[in-house]
C-alpha cells in the first residue's frame, strides 16, 4: 500500500547560496545541506531513507536494502519482524552516516530543478500531498476524473468539486420544499425542473461511487492513498450511509404518486455533511474565513424563513386561500407574501394577523418560539463572528486609549502624548498586533519558528550576517527577535549607556552619530546590525561607542544580549564575523577621532598664534595713538598759555578738547 510522508510546511529554505531554497525545503531540519538532512531523518521516514540507499547504491556502497513498511497490510508481519527491520535501519542509518562522513568531500551538487524533498516528521500538520505533486490546470482536472487517481482533500479541484455538491444540496433543500408547497411546478415546466433534479442526482452518484472513495486520509500522520484503503475508509464513515440513503429513489413512486409528489424527492436533504464539508474547506483557505461563517449562519436564517414561509403557505392552502384573516389571501407574489409573513413572525417584528383557528395558533406560536430560541441564537453568532474578526482593532483601541487617559491624568505635556499616539499608530500599522509572541505561543516551537521565518523572511534574508553564517543561526534567533518601532529622530541608542540589545533594521534608516552628535558617521539601511559591539564586549566595552537615532520612522528587531550570548556560544563563526566588523568598527571610530583630535589641535594652535599677532598690533597701534596724544595735549597747552585770560574762548577750547581720548588737559580747568 501507498503512504505518503508528510511533508514539510512548504515555506521557503535558507541556502547559504540563494538564501530561497524553494517550496520544498524546511527550517526545521538543523543544517539545510541535502547531505546533513539525510543524516537527520528519524526512522519513520522510511521511504526517505529508502530513496538516500538509491542514491548512494549508485556510489557503489554496499548497503543493506530496506522494505517498505506497510500500514495496512492484510497479512501483518510478526511483532518480531518489524523489530528486525527497525533495527536494519537503525544499523543502516549508522552506516549511512559512516559512508556518507568518508565521502562528506565530495558533496553532490544541489540540483535546481528536482529539488530533494525534505521530511519534516516534527512537523504537527503533515500538509497533503498535492504540495509536491504541483500540477496545473486541466492535467489537475484530468487527474481528478482519472478513477485510479487518489484525491487531495485539501486540492483545489477537490474543493471546487464540494462547491458543485453544495450547489446541488442548496437547490433541493430550497426547491423540495417550495415545489412541494407553492403550485410553482406546472405541467409546462415540469421537464425543466426535471432536468435540474437528475442533474443533481448525477452529482450526488458520481460524488459517492467515485470522487469519495477516493479521497485520502491521515493515518497515524501519514497520508493514505491506496484506493482500497481510501474506498475502506469512506464506506466506514457515517457520511457514507447518509450520502447512500439521500440517493434513495423515492421518486420512482411519481409513477403512482404523479410528479407533482416533489416530496417524495427530501431523502435528498440528508447530504448535508457535504455542506459543512465544504463549509470548513473554504474556512481553511480563505484569508477572511469570517465572510464563509457569516455566510453559513445567514444560510441558515434565510432557510428557516423560507421553511416557514412554505409551511405559511401549505396551511393557507389547507385552510382555504383568503377564507380568514390570518391566511394567505391570495394577492401578488405568493412566494414574497409567504416569505415576508415568515419573517415578521420570526423576528417578531410588525403586527401579525390575529390567529384564528387552533392549527393557526399552533403555527404562530412555534414560529415565535423558532424566533426566541434559533434566532437569538444564530444572530448572536453572527455577533460573535464579526466581534471576533475585529477584536485585534478593538483591543489596540482599548491599548492606545488606556494609555492616552493615563497620560492626561498625569499632566504629560501634550507633545509626549502626542508622540505616544504617533508610536501606537505606527506599531499597529506595522505589525497589526503589539506582541506577536503572544499570538505564537500558541503553537508548537517548530511551527511557531516557521511562521516567524516566513513573516520575517524578507527582512532576515538581507542580514549579511546571516547569509554568512549556518542556517541554524537564523533559526536559532530568529524568535528571540522582538519587534521594535521608532519615531522620526528617536535615539536607539545612546553613546556612554550599557549596551543591553542589538538591532536589526527590518525598514527604515538609522543614523550613527559623531561624538558630538555634529555628523553621521554611518546611515543603517534595511538589514544591518547594529548595537553589537556593547555586546561583545571587545576590549572590556560595555557601553555603547556611538549615538544611533532613527532617521524617519523605523521598524527593527531587537536581539538582548543574553540571547545573542547563547547562540554565539554555539556558533563561533558568527561569533568571529560580528568580533571582527566590531573590531573594524572600533578602529575606524578611533582613528576618526584621532584625526578629529589633531585637526582641533592644529585649528586651536592656528588661533592661538592668530590671537597673538592680533595682540602685538593692537599694542603698537596703541603706543602710536598715545604718542599722538600727547602731541595733540601739548599744543593745546601752548595754546591754552596764549589766551588764558580769556574765560569765552576756555570754554569752546574745553569743547574742543573734549574729543580727545586722553584726559582733558586738567591745567585748563584747574588753571580757574
Ligand atoms: N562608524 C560606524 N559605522 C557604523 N556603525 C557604527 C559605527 N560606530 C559604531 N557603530 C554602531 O553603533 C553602535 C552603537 O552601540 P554599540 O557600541 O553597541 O555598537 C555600535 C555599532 O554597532
Amino acid at each position: 500500500m501507498h503512504t505518503v510522508h508528510p511533508s514539510s510546511s512548504g515555506l521557503p529554505q535558507v541556502s547559504k547560496t540563494g538564501f530561497a531554497r524553494g517550496p520544498y525545503g524546511s527550517w526545521c531540519t538543523p543544517d539545510s545541506s541535502p547531505l546533513h538532512n539525510k543524516l537527520t531523518q528519524t526512522i519513520s521516514n522510511i521511504e526517505t531513507k529508502t530513496q538516500i540507499k538509491d542514491s548512494h547504491q549508485k556510489q557503489e556502497n554496499p548497503i543493506i536494502p530496506l522494505q517498505k513498511v506497510r500500514l495496512f497490510s492484510t497479512t501483518p508481519p510478526p511483532e518480531y519482524k518489524a523489530t528486525c527491520e527497525e533495527k536494519d535501519v537503525i544499523t543502516e542509518l549508522k552506516e549511512l552516516k559512516k559512508t556518507l562522513s568518508s565521502n562528506s568531500a565530495e558533496k553532490p551538487p544541489i540540483s535546481e530543478d528536482k529539488p530533494a524533498p525534505v521530511e519534516t516528521p516534527q512537523s504537527p500538520v503533515p500538509t497533503s500531498p498535492s504540495r509536491h505533486k504541483q500540477c496545473k490546470g486541466f492535467f489537475k482536472f484530468s487527474t481528478f476524473c482519472d478513477p485510479f487517481v487518489p484525491i487531495d482533500p485539501q486540492g483545489r479541484v477537490y474543493i471546487t468539486w464540494l462547491l458543485l455538491v453544495t450547489f446541488c444540496y442548496s437547490y433541493n433543500a430550497w426547491c423540495i420544499a417550495l415545489r412541494a408547497t407553492f403550485p410553482y411546478q406546472t405541467k409546462e415546466n415540469t421537464p425543466i425542473w426535471m432536468t435540474a433534479d437528475y442533474f443533481c442526482d448525477l452529482v450526488y452518484l458520481l460524488d459517492l461511487l467515485l470522487v469519495k472513495p477516493r479521497l485520502m486520509f491521515l493515518h497515524e500522520g501519514f497520508w493514505v492513498d491506496d484506493p482500497n484503503e481510501t474506498k475502506k475508509n469512506y464506506m466506514k464513515k457515517l457520511q457514507y450511509k447518509f450520502d447512500v440513503i439521500s440517493l434513495t429513489p423515492l421518486d420512482l413512486l411519481y409513477i403512482y404518486f404523479g410528479t407533482q409528489r416533489v416530496a417524495l424527492r427530501f431523502p435528498r436533504l440528508l447530504k448535508l455533511q457535504t455542506f459543512w464539508e465544504f463549509h470548513q474547506a473554504m474556512d481553511r483557505v480563505l484569508s477572511s474565513p469570517y465572510v464563509v461563517r457569516i455566510g453559513k449562519t445567514l444560510f441558515y436564517i434565510f432557510y428557516l424563513i423560507h421553511l416557514n414561509a412554505c409551511a405559511y403557505y401549505a396551511m393557507s392552502d389547507y385552510i382555504g386561500l383568503g377564507s380568514n384573516g390570518w391566511v394567505y389571501d391570495n394577492e401578488g407574489n405568493a412566494y414574497i407574501r409567504c416569505f415576508y409573513f415568515a419573517t415578521k413572525t420570526a423576528t417578531s417584528i410588525g403586527k401579525n394577523p390575529k390567529p384564528e383557528q387552533t392549527i393557526e395558533y399552533l403555527f404562530m406560536t412555534a414560529a415565535w418560539l423558532m424566533g426566541v430560541f434559533v434566532f437569538a441564537l444564530l444572530i448572536g453568532q453572527i455577533r460573535d463572528i464579526i466581534a471576533t474578526a475585529t477584536r485585534a482593532r478593538a483591543e489596540y483601541r482599548k491599548t492606545v486609549d488606556g494609555c492616552s487617559r493615563y497620560l492626561r491624568r498625569l499632566n504629560m505635556p501634550v507633545a509626549l502624548q502626542r508622540r505616544v499616539t504617533l508610536w501606537f499608530t505606527y506599531t499597529w500599522s506595522q505589525q497589526r498586533c503589539f506582541d506577536e509572541s503572544r499570538i505564537l505561543n500558541s503553537l508548537p516551537f517548530n511551527m511557531k519558528r516557521d511562521v516567524a521565518l516566513a513573516v520575517h523572511m524578507s527582512t532576515l534574508s538581507k542580514v549579511q550576517l546571516f547569509r554568512d553564517c549556518s542556517d541554524s543561526l537564523l533559526r536559532d534567533l530568529v524568535l528571540q527577535l522582538r519587534p521594535v518601532s521608532f519615531l522620526p529622530g528617536d535615539l536607539v541608542v545612546r553613546r556612554g549607556d550599557v549596551g543591553h540589545q542589538m538591532y536589526i533594521i527590518k525598514s527604515g534608516e538609522c543614523c550613527v552619530m559623531s561624538h558630538d552628535e555634529s555628523e553621521v558617521l554611518a546611515t543603517l539601511r534595511e538589514g544591518s546590525v547594529f548595537g553589537e559591539i556593547s555586546l561583545l564586549g571587545i576590549e572590556g566595552l560595555r557601553r555603547r561607542t556611538a549615538t544611533v537615532r532613527s532617521r524617519g520612522y523605523s521598524s527593527l528587531f531587537a536581539l538582548s544580549r543574553n540571547d545573542l550570548d547563547a547562540a554565539l556560544k554555539y556558533h563561533k563563526e558568527a561569533a568571529n564575523i560580528l568580533r571582527l566588523r566590531a573590531d573594524q568598527l572600533i578602529r575606524e571610530n578611533a582613528a576618526r577621532l584621532v584625526k578629529r583630535k589633531q585637526l582641533e589641535a592644529k585649528k586651536s594652535h592656528e588661533e592661538s598664534h592668530g590671537l597673538r599677532h592680533r595682540k602685538m598690533s593692537s599694542a603698537s597701534s596703541n603706543l602710536a595713538e598715545g604718542k599722538k596724544t600727547r602731541m595733540a595735549s601739548a599744543a593745546a597747552k601752548r595754546r591754552l598759555s596764549a589766551v588764558s585770560e580769556n574765560k569765552g574762548v576756555r570754554a569752546s577750547l574745553a569743547s574742543a578738547c573734549s574729543g580727545v581720548r586722553t584726559p582733558l588737559p586738567t591745567i585748563v580747568l584747574s588753571s580757574d
